[in-house]
């Protein structure tokens, strides 16, 4: 296929969720919103003038009518799949199978089941990625470079490769990697269709060398090594620069009243921000904090947990059980031990990036216990927001913690009463101690920020092929 006569673009990005969303208004009218989580985050920072395209799905009915309307943002291109196709591609494959083997998040006696209907889904998933390898294919200028991201897209490579041959094609995985003997679990067929899609990149980037071995073991065990592909590891990074000013600005500053006003003069705060994922294993951080309240009455009155879990993957009924069994152990807690002045946690589930921000700033301690997470970058992001340096309670199985460890309090993620030992020990960290200790979190989570985490893989990929 040859690039259509106006293919200009150099260097494109693509991803499944692209940097804004649409909500349709009660008068019809679009509103744009921020996409959330941390690939988001992450490549938010190149922005349109480095010149780059952004080809990304169209995510619900509200971007839908903005492609059809010509809506859009500079640099990016949404393309508009059929709903059905999408549903069975995103919520059906990329998001009840990949992100689950990953994340190693199965009930195996139970699941997962391999049948005709994830067949027919598994064809939706083919025919989303066709979609993303044609539109590259046909924006892409001769011999530019394309980097993919993600579980969504990892048979975009090897279509792409068949179709531009001339192409540098590079792919990033945000998540996790599963080792062998989890990623065996997969029915061959697709398990080598998903190695051989990634394959097709000339360079593969990880988030950690942990991730990049597991794919490379599965390629051993699978398909017989990696051929002539590289892989390579980028750490991602805080945006340091963009976090200190927008968490200073007034709308997150009104919040902070307000936040503040919940928690009650004088109270430490334990303070988590996730989406409400099953992997961040908040679940297992309240019963934490709950134990903490137990074995040690002398916290009760004088900390509060805050935690904002916003809206994630709800169209999947086991996502909407997980919301609400955060909301059920919480308000357990707050009946169990809360007083008339005083309420143990603040839970909100609504999506508001400004709040979670304040929340940032208000942080004493916060509390990071994902089961198994590619980098996690609230993790990064609370000690270098925090007004008075927060101490880290850390899980050691987020990519993150390769980095951060030596500052962090180590946390094993299912071992709840070690987590409340662990709040324990950050709540009573002297100040002192405690301020120093988020300086070098800062420091080390800032130090691959985006744009820099994206131009080494760009000149990576455009270095001399082996
Ligand atoms: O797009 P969603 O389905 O709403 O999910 C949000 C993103 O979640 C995952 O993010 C990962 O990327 C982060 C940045 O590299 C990393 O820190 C984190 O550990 C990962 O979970 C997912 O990989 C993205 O594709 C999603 O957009
Ligand atoms: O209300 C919020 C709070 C946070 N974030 C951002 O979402 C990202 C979460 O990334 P992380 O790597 O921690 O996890 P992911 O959600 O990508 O798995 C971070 O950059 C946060 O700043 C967001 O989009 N909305």
């Amino acid at each position: 296929m040859a690039p259509s006569p106006d293919a200009a673009a150099q260097v494109l990005v693509a991803s499944n969720r692209g940097p804004v969303s649409y909500d349709v208004q009660s008068d019809g009218t679009l509103a744009a919103r921020r996409g959330g989580g941390g690939l988001v985050s992450g490549l938010s920072a190149i922005g349109p003038d480095a010149g780059a395209l952004w080809v990304c799905a169209a995510l619900s009915d509200g971007d839908r009518e903005a492609v059809r309307r010509g809506v859009g943002e500079d640099g990016v291109r949404m393309l508009d799949i059929p709903a059905e196709v999408y549903a069975d591609a995103y919520n059906g494959v990329a998001n009840s199978v990949l992100w689950f083997v990953h994340h190693m998040l199965y009930q195996t006696p139970v699941e997962p089941v391999f049948d005709a209907e994830f067949r027919r889904r598994w064809a939706s998933y083919e025919s989303y990625n066709r979609a993303f390898a044609e539109a590259l294919a046909e924006e892409a200028a001769p011999g530019a470079a394309v980097l993919v991201q993600d579980y969504h897209l990892s048979l975009v490579p090897g279509l792409l490769r068949a179709l531009r041959p001339d192409l540098r094609i590079g792919h990033f995985s945000h998540t996790p990697w599963a080792p062998p003997e989890y990623f065996r679990m997969l029915p061959d067929d697709i398990a080598a269709q998903v190695l051989r899609g990634m394959l097709g990149a000339d360079r593969l980037g990880f988030l950690t060398e942990r991730w990049a071995a597991a794919f490379r073991a599965c390629c051993e065990d699978r398909v017989g090594g990696l051929g002539s592909t590289r892989t390579g590891v980028h750490g991602l990074g805080a945006d340091g620069e963009f976090l200190r000013r927008r968490s200073h600005e007034a709308d997150v500053e009104e919040r902070i009243v307000a936040l503040r006003e919940e928690v009650g003069a004088g109270r430490r705060t334990v303070v988590r921000v996730d989406r409400t994922e099953l992997s961040k294993n908040i679940v297992r951080g309240l019963l934490a904090y709950r134990q903490l309240l137990d074995d040690r009455p002398e916290w009760r009155e004088r900390v509060v947990h805050v935690a904002f879990a916003y809206p994630s993957r709800q169209d999947l009924a086991v996502y909407r059980e997980y919301t609400a069994e955060v909301q059920r152990v919480a308000e357990e807690i707050n009946e169990r031990y809360g007083t008339a002045s005083w309420t143990p946690v603040v839970l909100h589930v609504k999506d508001d990036f400004a709040r979670s921000l304040a929340a940032y700033r208000i942080a004493d301690v916060a509390l990071v216990n994902p089961i198994r997470d590619g980098m996690n970058l609230v993790a990064k992001e609370v000690p270098l927001v925090s007004d008075e340096g927060c101490a880290l309670v850390l899980s050691r199985e987020a990519g993150a913690f390769e980095e951060l460890g030596e500052d962090a309090i180590a946390v094993n993620p299912y071992d709840v009463s070690a987590t409340a030992d662990a709040l324990h020990e950050a709540l009573s960290m002297p100040a002192g101690e405690r301020a120093e200790r988020a300086k070098r979190l800062s420091a080390a989570a800032t130090a691959l920020p985006p744009s820099r985490w994206f131009l080494d893989q760009l000149d990576a990929l455009r270095g001399p092929r082996d």
